[in-house]
């Protein structure tokens, strides 16, 4: 029976990343609001493009955290932040409808995203993504791990130094597999459960820009920042 063992440097770079991920985190929570009131599909447009933007600004502080980010190319480190913008939104949401509800609130949650705007078409991938992201019970450091490696995804477009990138995501693939056979030794197969999501929120960041402008709104306003690494409008 192999023994897996997270070596000091291991754990010092796990800490460094939960902390950071649980300091940037998003100020307001949206499903507190979403479970308060009914929104038009015009507040809810709104909401999601106010969540998404200080989400992207979140995401740029968190990058700032991850061992040698800062040290890759300027330009591949935009081309990294543009390229999982989508994927971390969709993972950070996914989280937020995962998260334990007292009774009935989880159902009212999805109610109010399946009223909000967004077409029909969408809401099967999507709900299934965030079921199953559900169904891993991942703790904070999963999560933070998980998104780590999300953004560490060394085919993203423009990547020049792809090697380096792939060097920085083996370090934290590795110690998120020995966490993982930590954590949850009854199942030898989570590890590779959990990077399987990985594929199921590429495909649904596939619908994004589509899920925007079929958003039942007349007007479909973004931020700046959201035009610029969205690639709307
Ligand atoms: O605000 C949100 N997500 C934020 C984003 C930044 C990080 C925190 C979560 C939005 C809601 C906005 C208002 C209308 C209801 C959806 N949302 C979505 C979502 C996100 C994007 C799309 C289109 O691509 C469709 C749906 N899934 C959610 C699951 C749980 C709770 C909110 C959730």
């Amino acid at each position: 029976k192999e023994k897996v063992e997270i070596t000091k440097e291991q754990q010092a770079l796990v800490k460094v990343v939960v902390e950071a991920y649980n300091r940037h985190q998003i100020p307001q929570d949206v499903a507190k609001k979403l479970l308060q009131d009914q929104y038009s599909a015009e507040e809810n447009f709104l909401l999601l493009t106010e969540m998404a933007t200080s989400q992207v600004q979140v995401l740029v502080e968190f990058t700032k955290n991850i061992p040698g980010f800062l040290s890759l190319d300027r330009e591949d480190q935009i081309a990294l932040l543009k390229g999982s913008a989508v994927e971390a939104m969709f993972l950070r949401s996914a989280q937020v409808f995962s998260k334990k509800m007292p009774n009935g609130h989880t159902e009212v949650l999805e109610e109010r995203i399946r009223k909000s705007g967004i077409s029909e078409e969408f809401m099967t991938p999507m709900f299934n993504f965030y079921k199953s992201i559900g169904e891993l019970h991942m703790v904070e450091e999963e999560q933070a791990l998980l998104t780590t490696i999300t953004i560490l995804t060394p085919d993203r477009p423009y990547v020049k130094d792809q090697q380096a990138v792939e060097r920085l995501q083996e370090t934290i693939l590795d110690v998120l597999r020995k966490m993982c056979v930590l954590q949850h030794p009854q199942d030898p197969q989570y590890f590779a459960r959990l990077l399987g999501r990985l594929t199921e929120l590429r495909t649904l960041s596939h619908y994004h820009a589509e899920m925007l402008t079929s958003w039942r709104v007349n007007d479909h306003k973004f931020t700046p920042l959201l035009c610029e690494i969205w690639d709307v409008q």
